[in-house]
């Protein structure tokens, strides 16, 4: 009989990217919801996936986000080494809570951890991003970051990779994922390459303000900084009932909120759990009246990021 190499299991969280104003630059981990993933050390060289969730996704390793970032991490371990990987994913595949990131994200920190960590985290951010090219065409890293280091983060720069952890006041986060399937690829390709300078200033404005608000522990500046003047005007046009969302989430006390990632979901920061909860009511209010399905999440923020959870 085969002897079983050693393994473990994985939980990787939603992200929010973009964080309304910073596009392709800002992201934050959830507590819920999260992927779960178990991974074993194999003894043939190679990546062999499968899938304990109804999706059907990928198995080949170069078109698996998970894979895609396996191969990177490979490349630069000194030996040849093989992985075997169970993905059970609570995220949906499109739905802009980064499922992607999550699979690719949780791949290479169990990798790492199977390996005795001979990598960094910023080394396991470069991997996963080769997942992210794999299911968007670019390699953002604005749900990987925030998944793998948890919290709030900054991508200053993609190249050279600079990720700056950035602390954040306690907030509420109410998730609405309408059950219709954008597709980042898609998402992109709607938006105009060139932007307005009238419309940058007030972006790099809202963005600065933004980092400003979450590092003075200011939720007023927060809730006025949360604007995009560029990306949402453009995508919220696939995302029905958004308008309703925003304006409804904002009467019910909410410091505000957009677009998670590409979309559907629509996420809202609240300072108070009971504001988070009202806005929940608002969201299925809007959807059920629409007749579209849905999923919420009232949330916090997760600190950690991804990790290892047992030994199996
Ligand atoms: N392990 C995986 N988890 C999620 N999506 C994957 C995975 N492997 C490949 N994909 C592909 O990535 C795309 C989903 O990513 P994306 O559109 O960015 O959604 P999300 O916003 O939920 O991250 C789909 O085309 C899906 O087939
Ligand atoms: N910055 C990216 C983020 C995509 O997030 P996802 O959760 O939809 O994968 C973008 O907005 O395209």
């Amino acid at each position: 009989m085969a002897k079983e190499l050693k393994g473990v299991q994985v939980f990787a969280p939603a992200t929010v990217a973009n964080l309304v104003c910073g596009f392709d630059v800002l992201g934050m981990a959830l507590q819920q919801p999260q992927d779960v993933m178990t991974m074993r050390l194999r003894e043939e060289p190679g990546i062999v996936i499968s899938h304990a969730d109804g999706y059907d996704l990928p198995v080949e390793p170069e078109k698996n986000v998970a894979g895609a970032s396996l191969l990177a991490l490979m490349e630069e371990y000194p030996e040849k080494v093989g992985f075997e990987l169970i993905i059970d994913k609570r995220i949906k595949p499109g739905s802009g809570l980064g499922s992607s990131a999550a699979s690719s994200a949780g791949a290479v920190v169990g990798a790492n951890h199977l390996l005795g960590n001979p990598f960094t985290k910023e080394d396991l951010v470069r991997f996963a991003m080769n997942g992210e090219k794999v299911a968007s065409g670019v390699k953002h890293a604005d749900n990987i970051a925030p998944c793998i280091y948890g919290g709030v983060t900054l991508i200053q720069s993609i190249f050279p990779l600079n990720i700056v952890q950035l602390t954040a006041p306690p907030m509420y986060v109410t998730v609405v994922h309408p059950q219709i399937e954008v597709r980042t690829s898609d998402a992109r390709q709607i938006l105009r390459k060139e932007v307005q300078l009238k419309a940058a200033i007030k972006q790099w404005g809202n963005i600065a303000g933004l980092v400003a608000g979450f590092l003075k522990n200011d939720y007023d500046l927060i809730g006025r900084s949360l604007e995009d003047v560029i990306i949402e005007p453009v995508r919220s046009i696939l995302i029905p009932g958004f308008d309703d969302v925003k304006r409804k989430s904002k009467d019910a006390g909410a410091l505000g909120g957009g677009i998670s990632g590409s979309g559907p979901s629509i996420f809202m920061l609240s300072r108070e759990e009971y504001v988070a909860k009202g806005v929940e009511d608002v969201m299925i209010d809007v959807y059920t009246r629409l007749g579209i399905e849905f999923k919420t999440y009232v949330t916090m923020i997760n600190y950690e990021g991804a990790k290892v959870i047992s030994e199996v």
